[in-house]
């Protein structure tokens, strides 16, 4: 329960600091709405026992009062509805904004790539929508229940004290339907991963981009096949939770519907023995029912809430996730350039959910203005080793020291300034080519200058020239006149987004060329060692390039080969050849391959 007294705080004040006029506005609406269809029983009883004393004037007076009543209670929650539907939905836009802020403002990206995480957030993102207006008008209709409740207490309490046991009644309901609900989000969490696994298969078969794998492996029944077991998995535990979830609510109800017949009986009684007069009868029967309409709408408002609350729970651990990954308070500038270089001290690093080590124990230095080349067989650890060197993520042993200074000691958006990257999984954000490239550099973003220069630095300048409006052409699908991409032109793109940093002291190059050929990755990587050997004489920048083509990789100044997370070798092209040793041997494999 405090759970949802906290989450309706919540929404209370975020409406508040939205718009406090609209918010006392929508209150005394939904409260007025809500307080009509109790007070007009006594209007209702005031009518029958002027009908039964033949009182024509103070019937009319009592039909008028219960038709202004009614119309009251049936028109008052429209005009509510316009003021908290814009408070929903800025409260909603609120958390839009706070999630995206929460994803992406964290310093590493331990949170989004824990599998805890990924369950959590599907749930977070299918009851995302709750926090909206729907959740303002279970707020404010479950205010406006507590005041009917109150009155119709009070009401009852006037004509016969016994009566207000009749609420009480309700007391089992909400309890019932308290540990329902409770029952139904443990399953909704179980089912996430399920659903989650579920949506990734649908995802999938829907995407244009594997849809020609799909075909040529004639892969489409295994996916429909493994979708729908995954989907019936989900679907099974929340079934069942639902079949346990409605047997105790119903079992709520059933006890109420004994508290209303007693309590029917009792005020019937009392008429038949004139205690009471018929009017008196009747404001019981209907107040009587509506005490039943209450609890069946306090029931499932409180559902709903405890729904909200539960989301808003889910952000607090969140933003309690975020809160860990802080970066530690940085002592140290970043200096404008690089005198010695990088040296990683005895770094290990493991990811936080697994028990093993991906990088162990690694020492190297990568000399001030050289290109260094990363080689090793899938799974060594190369791109951790490149997050550790981003700071995604900070080594669990050793340090990374630029010219001596422990890079954790640097504001983290400082050294992220001073670093470039492009990837192998890069972004395909849907703007214009422009922006596009300019993301790269957000104060140069709309340059057109310095777009063009970044994309004649990555060598892929050529890209702009196949699109209509050049760097003007808007990208992607989603958009009505949005130009769709090959897969090689993003990639050129993202590389000129790399390259949009043009003194970077780190700039990354993680298989940022997998989807272009051999030929191509070679020039364009001679061309990157020729900036760097420019870049290098200003900033001592160093250039790491992660690939598994041995024809780029041998231009390198010095060759890492990583093994088991480990340094296997590290020398010239010409030292490691010498040397015959893995990397001789990876590259007179690939060698022949060519011949
Ligand atoms: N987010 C993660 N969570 C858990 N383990 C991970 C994660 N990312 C990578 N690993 C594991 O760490 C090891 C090294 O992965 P990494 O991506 O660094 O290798 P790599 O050398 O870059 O491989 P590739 O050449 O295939 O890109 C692998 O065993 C991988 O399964």
């Amino acid at each position: 329960m405090t759970e949802t007294v906290r989450g309706c705080w919540e929404l209370l004040r975020m409406s508040w600091r939205q718009h406090p006029a609209k918010l006392v506005l929508a209150v005394l609406l939904k409260t007025a709405e809500a307080a009509a269809l109790p007070l007009a029983a006594p209007a209702l009883g005031a009518l029958t026992d002027a009908a039964v004393a033949r009182d024509a004037a103070a019937a009319a007076r009592a039909a008028a009062v219960a038709a202004v009543l009614a119309m009251a209670a049936l028109t008052l929650g429209h005009f509510a509805h316009v003021a908290y539907f814009e408070l929903g939905e800025e409260n909603l836009l609120a958390k839009d904004r706070e999630l995206i802020e929460l994803v992406t403002g964290a310093a590493g990206l331990a949170h989004q790539e824990r599998p805890e995480y990924a369950d959590r957030m599907q749930v977070l993102r299918q009851e995302l929508r709750r926090t909206g207006s729907s959740s303002m008008e279970a707020l404010l209709s479950a205010f406006g229940t507590a005041v009917a409740v109150a009155i119709t207490a009070v009401l009852l309490a006037r004509l016969d004290p016994w009566l207000l046991l009749l609420p009480l009644a309700a007391v089992p309901p909400l309890l019932l339907g308290r540990t329902a609900e409770a029952r139904l989000a443990r399953a909704r969490e179980a089912a996430a991963q399920s659903g989650r696994r579920a949506q990734h298969l649908f995802d999938l078969a829907i995407d244009p981009e594997a849809g020609k794998e799909l075909r040529v492996g004639d892969l489409s029944a295994e996916i429909r096949d493994r979708h729908a077991a995954l989907w019936r998995s989900a679907t099974g535990i929340l079934w069942s939770a639902e079949v346990h979830a409605a047997a105790l609510r119903v079992a709520g109800q059933v006890v109420f519907a004994v508290g209303f017949g007693a309590a029917t009986l009792l005020v019937v009684r009392d008429a038949a023995a004139g205690r009471h007069s018929v009017g008196d009868a009747v404001l019981v029967i209907a107040l009587a029912a509506q005490v039943n309409q209450q609890v069946a709408v306090a029931v499932s408002l409180l559902r709903e809430l405890q729904r909200v609350a539960r989301t808003l729970a889910d952000f607090r651990w969140m933003r309690a996730v975020y809160a860990r990954q802080e970066p530690p308070a940085p002592d140290a500038a970043v200096p404008d350039r690089i005198r010695h270089g990088i040296r990683l001290r005895d770094v290990s690093f493991g990811y936080p959910w697994t028990d093993r080590s991906t990088v162990d124990g690694v020492d190297l230095f990568l000399p001030a203005g050289a290109t260094v080349a990363l080689v090793g067989e899938n799974g060594a650890g190369k791109t951790t080793l490149v997050k550790l060197l981003c700071r995604f993520y900070e080594p669990t042993r050793g340090r990374v020291e630029l010219d001596g200074v422990d890079i954790a000691r640097f504001p983290l958006a400082d050294w992220r300034s001073r670093s470039a990257a492009a990837f192998q999984d890069f972004l395909r954000p849907e703007f214009v080519a422009r922006t596009v490239v300019g993301l790269g550099d957000l104060p140069l973003v709309d340059s057109t200058d310095a777009v063009t220069a970044a994309l004649h630095r990555a060598g892929t300048h050529d890209v702009v020239d196949q699109l209509g409006d050049g760097l003007d052409t808007t990208l992607g699908v989603s958009l009505p006149d949005g130009r769709q991409l090959s897969g090689g032109q993003w990639q050129k793109l993202a590389l000129g987004r790399g390259m949009m940093r043009a003194a970077p002291l780190l700039l990354v190059l993680d298989e940022p060329t997998a989807a272009l050929d051999a030929e191509a990755e070679f020039e364009l990587f001679r061309g990157y060692a020729a900036n760097a050997a420019r870049v290098a004489d200003r900033t001592g920048g160093i250039t790491l390039l992660v690939s598994h083509r041995f024809s780029t990789v041998r231009m390198a100044d010095l060759i890492v080969v990583l093994a088991d997370g480990r340094v296997a070798e590290a020398g010239s092209h010409d030292d490691l050849i010498a040397r015959g040793g893995r990397y001789a041997e990876l590259y007179r494999l690939q060698a022949a391959g060519y011949r």
